[in-house]
């Protein structure tokens, strides 16, 4: 068990939902040394149930969301935006007070939730994002003043279980967080699909083009981890020989706005996310 697993020992985990997030965390926890028998999953139809309950047999599963609620001292709802209502309603009548409910929904306020929860239980929004699958996750964090330190502390160890998590400490941010880190992953993969296409379009093997553009986009990111105390555009300047073959390539993305249309990207997702709060509030 890890050292920060071992705040959840005697916890219940459950998730409203067996989709993708549902899936990709509990598998996380499971491998840092949380006990499947502690935890609680449902979901309306039995496939992606059963598929858990393959690969991790001694989990509890069913179809029941109240039965789920009932059990755990962390309640992890992993529906969509526009289906938490109706997985809230199942146990909307149940004292949730001593229950941290944590969502993993884009847009979804705490508001909402306590609306539909009830206003004595304490409300984790969180923003994980699909790398958790391979322990590579990134999750932003907001808690609502109902939530405790120590709940505090076992939420993010559920979530340093699949990665990194990060606390914010305005609610706000957490549509920034979404259009950072949520969709982040799908903005990387966009860049690395057009990387691989050009490399194939000019020669490359798809195989050679592929693995050349992952390994380089792993090492750019190891490099502004291991170097905090570096700016970002050192990084980039130290790649850049006056005159060469870089400074071709990036005058190029820089003519056409590369950055500035980066910022159009990230606002657009944050304006759906207060689209998506609206509809899950209605
Ligand atoms: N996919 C991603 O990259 C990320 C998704 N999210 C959030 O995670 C949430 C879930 O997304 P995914 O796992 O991708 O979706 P998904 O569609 O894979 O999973 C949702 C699951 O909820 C189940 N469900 C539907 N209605 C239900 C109900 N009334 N009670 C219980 N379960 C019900 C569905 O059958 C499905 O298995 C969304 O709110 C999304 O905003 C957050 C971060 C990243
Ligand atoms: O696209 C979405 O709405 C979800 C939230 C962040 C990633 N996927």
């Amino acid at each position: 068990m890890t050292d920060s697993i071992e705040l959840l020992k005697n916890a219940k985990v459950g998730f409203i939902g067996a989709g993708n997030m549902a899936a990709s965390i509990l598998g996380g926890l499971i491998q840092s040394g949380l006990p499947a028998e502690s935890i609680f999953v449902s979901n309306p139809s039995a496939g992606k149930l059963e598929a858990l309950k393959e690969k991790h047999p001694t989990l509890n599963t069913t179809h029941d969301n109240a039965e789920v609620a009932n059990n755990v001292d962390y309640l992890l709802l992993a529906v969509k935006p526009q289906k938490m209502a109706l997985a809230c309603d199942d146990f909307k009548d149940m004292d949730l007070s001593k229950t941290c409910a944590i969502s993993v929904a884009a847009g979804v306020t705490c508001e909402t939730l306590t609306n539909l929860l009830g206003d004595d239980t304490p409300v984790v929004r969180s923003m994980p994002n699909t790398p958790s699958l391979i322990g590579y996750g990134a999750t932003g964090l907001f808690a609502n003043d109902k939530v405790t330190a120590e709940q505090r502390e076992a939420t993010s160890a559920i979530f340093d279980a699949v990665g990194k998590s990060i606390w914010v400490e305005d609610e706000d941010l957490m549509d920034v967080v979404t259009a950072v880190s949520g969709s982040g992953p799908a903005h990387y993969f966009l860049f690395m699909e057009s990387v691989v296409q050009g490399g194939i379009e000019l020669g490359l093997p798809e195989h050679t083009a592929r693995e050349l553009a992952a390994q380089t986009a792993l090492g750019a990111a190891a490099m502004v981890q291991q170097n905090g105390d570096m700016e970002i555009g050192q990084l980039r300047r130290n790649v850049t020989s006056p005159g060469g073959t870089t400074a071709a390539a990036l005058d190029t993305l820089n003519d056409n706005h590369l950055p500035d249309i980066v910022k159009k990207a990230l606002q657009a997702s944050v304006k759906r996310g207060k689209e998506l709060a609206e509809i899950a509030n209605k």
